[in-house]
């Protein structure tokens, strides 16, 4: 285990790698160099208060609502540190700047610099109507790791009594109950506030997101994802199409590293979603067990193909290292945790309340949203869920809505928005949110389409080029061979027209033409795709897009040898994960028990949940994605 090393910023050059925004160049930058000095905040002059004031307001617009602060520190390369008295002027104004940008000062961790003290502030802004901070944290690792429960915990603020209590609260599915198992992607939510408080408070057992949601600064979305294989293609599509921020593995400390931990952990790499681990379980394990748990954990996430940098969370201030070190995807904070007896939760809690959004983005952009779910609620009428990708959405505005089966977009109004069962006036990029839509049947739309503004001129494409990994295949995999994409909230079987090799086995690359079996999708070059079939897997990146041209198939052009990504980039862990690669949008009435319906399974209830139905079988829940290593006849669409 890598001993945890103190890689906080101290020194001016990753302060404001960490701290500052990015900047552009259209608009004209301040010139700080009078604030510099570590001693700006003790006795600022007012023209200097007025920089002072500027820095933070930009700081904490770019962290979207928060930033940490570093006191004591200067960027001008001197030594760090404050006397006692210089100390607590500088607090003194850092406590006066933030609240006249109506946000809290919090004080993280003292640190001993060169000449004095150092703090760690965070500075969050406080609660502002229908606005919160958003971050999605898919869960995943293996059946019976605890994951349910420790959002149970988390989220009803109860511990468990180790056979099942917690995770009552959360399944919806009867099956689930009679079973314990999770079989489809729910949401949870955990608010913070202001001063990094949970405000989650279960009233007769259930939480009112709309409450949680009008007192936090900011919230945390779990995507609880399946642990069982049978599952899995439910849990792929909550990790491509639910655009997570950041990966919660969770590993029953007595169990180990078993079933689908390497899979799930194999997902996280291939989609580069920054990965946490949290080995649940700790009161009844013993100590050597826990141990040999710890030491192969390491052993993987140090592995080649993994390339992570693991770190023990035992402390406070390990705590403040890990969260703000952890936008680089490599390092691996990972806590000890008991549901039971609650060991270790307030460090995870901490944790999760410094997590910041990886999704940058800015609001003049044209608007996107990926649909991962569709509603019809009684008096509504048809509500879509998901992600938005880019831009601002407004009520009223008016979005193209596509592709349909022959690849058209029709223009659609937003009739109503709500994030997290809330109503609001708009969303922004990197939120979730449903909208209800105006003059539209449900059977209309399908999760995977989009809504994007006008100025975008969407089109449709029933071919693109891709450039994969094949992380594991059992034989070989040829021209014609059909499997399931997963890309953003697609997922549609496709076949392979043609590659840049002849055939792939395990470990290769290669550029291949796709071409999607039923309908065109709107797909974007850049996007990562997973490509599976059973416990076949691929990664990858879209390359090019062919534009749709009615139903006919394009020409395939002949493909080049193309450079490709290295492994790493790719993010594959082959030789770790040897395994393959499968909702209730959060914010949708229904879970709110309004008595809207899921197509053909009539859910309700105060949780999310969607995907696999349990009921059906699962041959027909996987659609028609079938291993074809002989040539098969290309369906003619
Ligand atoms: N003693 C003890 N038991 C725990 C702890 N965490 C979970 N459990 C128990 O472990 C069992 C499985 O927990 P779940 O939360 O259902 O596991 P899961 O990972 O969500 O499983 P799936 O939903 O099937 O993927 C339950 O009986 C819990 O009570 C813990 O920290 N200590």
């Amino acid at each position: 285990m890598a001993s945890v090393v103190d890689q906080t910023p101290t020194t001016a050059e990753n302060t404001s790698n960490l701290l500052s925004p990015k900047k552009d160049p259209a608009i004209p930058t301040v010139d700080y160099s009078s604030i510099r000095a570590k001693t700006s905040l003790v006795s600022p002059t007012s023209e200097q208060y007025d920089l002072l004031q500027c820095k933070l307001k930009e700081r904490i617009e770019n962290g979207r609502g928060e930033t940490i602060f570093e006191v004591g520190v200067g960027e001008d390369g001197g030594e760090s540190g404050l006397s006692p008295d210089e100390y607590d002027a500088a607090v003194a104004t850092l406590q006066s700047l933030a609240s006249t940008l109506d946000a809290d000062c919090v004080l993280l961790r003292n640190k001993k610099g060169e000449e004095g003290i150092t703090g760690q502030y965070l500075v969050r802004k406080r609660v502002i109507e229908q606005d919160f901070l958003e971050i999605r944290v898919a869960v995943v690792g293996n059946v019976d790791a605890g994951k349910s429960t420790l959002l149970g915990v988390l989220t009803h603020g109860e511990l468990d009594n180790g056979r099942g209590h917690a995770r009552q609260k959360l399944f919806r599915h009867k099956h689930e109950m009679e079973s314990g198992r999770t079989s489809s992607v729910g949401n949870d939510i955990l608010g913070f506030d202001s001063l990094g408080n949970v405000v989650n408070k279960p009233e007769h057992g259930s939480l009112d997101w709309v409450k949680i949601c009008e007192r936090s600064s900011k919230v945390i979305t779990f995507i609880d994802l399946a642990g069982h294989e049978r599952y899995l293609k439910t849990t792929v599509f909550g990790m491509t199409g639910h655009a997570p921020d950041f990966g919660m593995l969770m590993v029953g400390a007595n169990a180990g590293i078993i079933g689908m931990t390497k899979e799930h952990l194999g997902l996280a790499l291939a989609l580069s979603v920054p990965v946490f681990v949290v080995v649940t379980k700790i009161d009844m394990c013993p100590p050597n067990v826990l141990q040999d748990t710890l030491r192969l954990l390491t052993r993987v996430l140090k592995s080649p193909g993994c390339r992570k940098v693991p770190i023990m969370v035992k402390t406070k201030d390990e705590v403040i290292i890990s969260a703000t070190n952890f936008v680089s995807e490599r390092l691996c904070p990972i806590f000890q945790v008991s549901n039971v007896n609650g060991e270790n939760l307030d460090l995870l809690k901490m944790f999760l309340n410094l997590l910041t959004t990886r999704m940058t983005c800015q609001d003049s952009e044209p608007a996107e949203f990926q649909i991962d779910d569709t509603y019809s609620v009684p008096g509504v009428g048809t509500v879509v869920s998901g992600t938005t990708l880019k831009g601002v959405i407004r009520l009223n505005d008016t979005l193209m809505l596509g592709p349909d089966p022959v690849g058209q977009f029709i223009p659609i109004a937003v009739k109503s928005i709500h994030r997290k069962r809330m109503a609001v006036r708009q969303v922004s990029a990197s939120q979730t949110a449903s909208f209800a839509l105006k003059k539209i049947k449900r059977s209309q739309i399908r999760k995977g389409m989009v809504m994007v503004s006008p100025a975008l001129n969407p089109s449709a494409c029933w071919e693109f080029e891709g450039e994969i990994l094949v992380l594991h295949h059992p034989t070989t995999i040829s021209s014609r061979y059909q499997a399931m994409v997963h890309c953003g909230s697609i997922r549609q079987t496709a076949s392979i027209l043609s590659m840049s090799e002849e055939c792939l086995r395990t470990g290769d690359k290669a550029v291949v033409h796709f071409r999607f079996i039923k309908h065109p999708e709107y797909l974007k070059p850049g996007q990562r795709l997973v490509f599976r079939e059973g416990r076949t897997k691929a990664v990858g990146n879209v390359l090019r897009v062919f534009p749709s041209v009615g139903s006919k198939l394009s020409t395939s052009v002949p493909l080049k040898q193309h450079k490709m990504l290295s492994s790493h980039q790719q993010g594959s862990i082959e030789h770790e994960v040897e395994g393959s690669a499968a909702d209730k949008r959060e914010n949708t009435p229904q879970r709110t028990g309004q008595g809207c319906t899921k197509r053909g399974r009539g859910r309700r209830g105060g949780r999310g949940r969607s995907g696999q139905g349990g009921g059906k079988p699962l041959a027909e829940q996987n659609q028609p994605a079938r291993t074809v290593l002989t040539p098969t006849k290309i369906p003619s669409n």
